[in-house]
């Protein structure tokens, strides 16, 4: 049973899944606007894709920006993440680099929840998660495959080992080429539920994986990402349409839970 988590005054975890609009501008005024944007929009937590901006290995000029995003966000929670190329991001960045911009934005105590993914080099990842925390972040630890879905089981798998890792939330993106990978993703997260207390999030990509985007609530996934702007990955929903179809999806189940 997931044991939902409290991230100012947001519950990941439990009930509607909570939408995460991407920020991808490449400098501070662009991601600024985009900030403003996502939270008239009424998003409930944003993320920085910092593996766009153009100064990302300055860590001066990501401080600024972390400033202004949380003057700009208030009670919006706020997600650091570095999606490197290996799994579909933009940037091509080694280890040391990745952990010190991590920890960087950690120190500055304005960003609510980092993005590592624990995968690659896992034994360096583990403790990275661990520093991350003690500076008093939550950690997602993410995995992304944009080419494939494995089968039901290996997913499963995956989901086991991300849990090692001693983060806060597990999260799985995967690419999809027919239904039967959709159900898998699905199921698999489902099955993790069964047996994993963190909350979890995953999506099946591109429009076949788009019902996964929206029946997080059904089978188990706790954040979905839609978007005011740019989209940062296939399939997302623009943030209007992804709250009413989320809202539609939440009475039908309230009804049933009603009639048993
Ligand atoms: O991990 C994810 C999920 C995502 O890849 C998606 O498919 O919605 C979008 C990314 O911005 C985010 O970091």
């Amino acid at each position: 049973m997931t044991k939902p988590i409290q991230i100012k005054n947001l519950t990941i975890g439990a009930g509607i899944p909570k939408i995460c609009v991407p920020l991808t501008g490449t400098t501070r005024e662009k991601i600024c606007q985009e900030a403003e944007d996502a939270k008239k929009a009424a998003a409930d937590l944003v993320e920085w894709r910092a593996d766009f901006f153009e100064e990302l290995m300055n860590p001066e000029a990501c401080q600024n920006v972390l400033e202004a995003l949380a003057e700009i966000l208030g009670e919006t929670p706020l997600l650091f993440t570095i999606r490197t190329s290996e799994e579909g991001g933009n940037i091509t960045i080694s280890l040391e680099d990745y952990a010190a911009c991590n920890i960087n934005i950690a120190k500055g105590k304005k960003a609510d929840l980092v993005d590592v993914e624990v995968m690659s080099n896992s034994e360096e990842k583990k403790k990275l998660v661990a520093e991350l925390q003690k500076e008093g972040v939550k950690v997602i630890a993410s995995s992304h495959d944009f080419h494939k879905t494995d089968s039901q089981e290996v997913l499963l798998n995956r989901f086991r080992e991300m849990e090692k890792s001693g983060a806060d939330i597990l999260k799985m993106a995967v690419m999809p080429h027919g239904f039967e990978d959709v159900a898998a993703i699905m199921e698999a997260t489902n099955a993790m539920r069964q047996e994993c207390e963190k909350p979890l999030v995953s999506m099946a990509m591109g429009s076949i994986g788009s019902i996964t985007r929206i029946s997080g609530e059904n089978f188990g996934s706790g954040i979905t990402f839609g978007t005011v702007g740019a989209a940062s990955a296939p399939g997302q929903f623009p943030i209007g349409e992804l709250r009413s179809l989320l809202d539609a999806l939440h009475e039908k189940n309230e009804e049933d839970e009603l009639k048993q």
